[in-house]
């Protein structure tokens, strides 16, 4: 039986920097595979996590939650057989519904040779009010049915709305421990422990809290959709093309505009004149850092009601 982990979370919100986090502290003696699950169409966690030890199975162009679900069984599938690992960690998009992750990997073709350890969800703290009451069938689906729940950018909000959001978080899921501490602060061997802790109590923790919460207060405009090709759109290109550092941040200065549509997540590792570097835009903030050379650029850019043409101009100047 293999034991299998999912980092779930909506956009943006730290499933990547959970997962390397964990790789670096607590689990460098495992045999690990991850699958890598990307909305977009070009693959770029895989190339942030990947290091000599681990192996990563991407599962671009969709989502293993709906459109590409038999591509994702028979990744499972494969990578048992293949090698054999100690633990197979998965992060799913960021669109996906976690309660049909789980329903995907508990289906008939896979349920013989795994069961599930860990279900982390990874909430944003800074974007929690906004993602809730915007892409709330997606968000509430992820919360509800964690069993630990990891809130991310704590650090960048107030204590009274860290504990504004901790409640909303403790209303949709009453059993699940929720990591508050900032990240950087907690050790990865504490959260592997809390959210491997009582797993057997909480695996029925879905159910309970389907029964005993009415969440449709917070689940307005998304009500109708059920898939994430219904909601949500991207854009990704690879390109040799080399920025300049300067370039970038004024691209993702603009980002924010709508004359691009609503770009909630853009990510990317690209060529600059003076050394590679990943970018990393999440509603309205970003991040540039340099990190090793690359085999070519990728650039993914996800949301709603994309205007991909000027996307497209933006980045690319064609
Ligand atoms: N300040 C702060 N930034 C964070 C934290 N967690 C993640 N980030 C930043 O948020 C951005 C997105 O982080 P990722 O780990 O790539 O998020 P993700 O959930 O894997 O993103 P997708 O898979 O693309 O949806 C990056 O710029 C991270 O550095 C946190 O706890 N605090």
């Amino acid at each position: 039986m293999k034991n299998v982990d999912i980092i779930s979370g909506f956009l943006g919100s730290g499933k990547t920097t959970l997962i390397k986090k964990l790789l670096k502290e607590c689990l460098q003696d495992e045999n690990v595979v991850i699958i890598e699950n990307e909305y977009g169409e070009v693959g770029i966690d895989g190339s942030v996590l990947r290091s000599d030890n681990i192996i990563i199975k991407e599962i671009t162009s969709g989502c293993i939650c709906c459109s590409i679900s038999k591509d994702f069984r028979s990744a499972i599938k494969g990578i048992i057989s293949t090698y054999n690992p100690d633990r197979i960690i998965i992060e799913p998009s960021g669109v996906a519904k976690l309660s049909q992750v789980v329903k995907e990997i508990s289906s008939e073709v896979v349920n013989k040779n795994i069961s599930i350890n860990m279900k982390i969800t990874v909430v944003d703290a800074v974007n929690f009010e906004q993602y809730i009451e915007n892409f709330g069938e997606f968000f509430v689906d992820q919360i509800q049915y964690a069993k630990t729940v990891l809130l991310s950018k704590t650090e960048e909000i107030s204590n009274s709305q860290l504990m504004q959001v901790f409640k909303a978080v403790r209303k949709l899921n009453p059993n699940c421990p929720i990591i508050s501490t900032p990240i950087a602060k907690v050790n990865g061997d504490k959260i592997l422990k809390t959210a491997e802790f009582r797993n057997k109590d909480l695996m029925e923790d879905a159910g309970i809290v389907r029964k005993t919460l009415n969440t449709s207060h917070v689940i307005r405009r998304m009500r109708s959709h059920s898939c994430a090709d219904e909601v949500f759109d991207t854009w990704g290109v690879e390109t040799p093309k080399c920025f300049a550092k300067r370039e970038i941040k004024s691209i993702l200065d603009k980002l924010k505009s709508t004359v691009y549509g609503n770009v909630i997540r853009a990510k990317g590792l690209v060529n600059t004149e003076d050394s590679w570097v990943q970018f990393d835009y999440v509603s309205g903030k970003y991040d540039i850092n340099d990190v090793d050379y690359d085999y070519t650029g990728r650039i993914c850019v996800i949301g709603t009601e994309l205007k991909k043409q000027e996307i497209k101009k933006l980045f690319l100047g064609e």
